[in-house]
């Protein structure tokens, strides 16, 4: 069933609040303003949204997203940054074969460093299937305002603004969304009021299909990093992102080596459970430049877990992280020259 035809068996009273209704396979995904509603308001909403579209034939699951509003009337339309003639913020897309190999730590942690460079910067978590900057990024909880039909974004505690699909749908919902409304969803997040962002980092979902091909299309990235661990397995799928990349005709800017040495919290020795140079030698074979290596260590996890990025501290972390956010400024910086 198609949207129009969707919205039709809502009642009038909610048209007006309906930000996006689709249908992938027996899925209803419905995106709802919510503003000036208290949470009882919302979840009567959510409600009846529930009620209206469960009943549908071909229906067997209504998924409800709630955006709220700025409160008071705030100004008319703030001009959408992105794809707006061209005059919206550079969109880099950091990317990896496959899950758990840290791409959205080092996502966050680029942003913050970008930021520390005093590069404006924006990230959207594509990660629809499992979004988690807004626990990197210590925005958990926080829902998006909207103005003239589109989200602003959140500010995050570390000068990083942020839109990401944990912010519009509760913990857990979001894991079961499939390739088609995944990427719809997804465009909601990019095409927001991004205001004076320089750079938008879009932290792209694990792996290489058609979600990830959809999203590399249509937001046309400047450039593209790439995020691997240094097992042989990990390498392998980080050069099936470089050929993501390269059928999006987007650039490469380069390869980051995750979870690279060991650091041992006792001692401070770093030994190499999975090898070492691998990455480095993969990324100089498939010829894009080497980035840096940022090595598994319980500082990185546990100041992650906890909303408090390293690259926000003055520790070694910040530095190896500011490092990789130097290249990729320089190289965005070439580019635009
Ligand atoms: N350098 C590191 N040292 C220690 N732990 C790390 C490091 N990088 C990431 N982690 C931890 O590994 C786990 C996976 O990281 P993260 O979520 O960033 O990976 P991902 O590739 O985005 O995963 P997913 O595919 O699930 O989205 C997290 O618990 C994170 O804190």
């Amino acid at each position: 069933m198609d949207e129009q035809a969707l919205k039709a068996r809502l009642p009038q009273s909610l048209a007006a609040r309906t930000r996006s209704l689709k249908q992938n396979g027996s899925v209803v995904t419905a995106i709802l303003d919510a503003a000036g509603l208290d949470a009882g308001g919302r979840a009567a909403l959510e409600r009846e949204v529930h009620g209206a579209l469960s009943g549908v034939p071909g229906v067997s699951e209504v998924r409800v997203a709630l955006m709220a509003d700025r409160a008071g009337p705030g100004p008319a339309a703030r001009p959408s940054a992105l794809r707006d003639g061209g005059s919206g913020p550079i969109i880099v897309a950091v990317g990896s074969g496959k899950g758990g190999v840290g791409k959205s730590t080092l996502t966050a942690n680029l942003a913050v460093a970008l930021g520390r460079l005093g590069r404006k910067v924006g990230l959207v978590d594509a990660d629809v299937y499992g979004p988690s900057q807004p626990t990197l990024l210590g925005t958990l909880g926080q829902r998006p305002e909207s103005e003239a039909e589109k989200l602003v974004p959140i500010e995050s505690p570390y000068g990083v603004k942020m839109l990401s699909m944990g912010h519009l749908v509760e913990p857990g919902r979001a894991l079961a969304w499939r390739g088609p409304m995944a990427s719809g969803a997804f465009g909601q997040l990019v095409d927001a009021h991004w205001g004076d962002t320089e750079i938008v980092l879009l932290d792209l979902p694990p792996g290489t299909g058609d979600v990830q091909i959809t999203m590399v299309q249509k937001y046309r990235p400047a450039g593209a990093v790439i995020v691997s661990t240094p097992q042989d397995l990990a390498l392998i799928d980080a050069r099936r992102a470089a050929e993501l990349f390269a059928q999006g005709k987007v650039p490469v800017i380069g390869l980051v080596e995750n979870m690279a040495g060991y650091i041992c919290p006792h001692c401070g020795g770093e030994s190499d459970p999975f090898g070492r140079g691998g990455a480095e030698a993969a990324a100089a074979e498939a010829g894009f430049a080497f980035l840096g290596r940022i090595p598994l260590s319980l500082s990185v996890r546990e100041a992650s877990d906890a909303g408090t990025p390293p690259a926000a501290g003055e520790g070694p972390d910040a530095a190896l992280f500011i490092a990789i956010a130097r290249q990729v400024a320089d190289w965005l910086d070439g580019r635009a020259g």
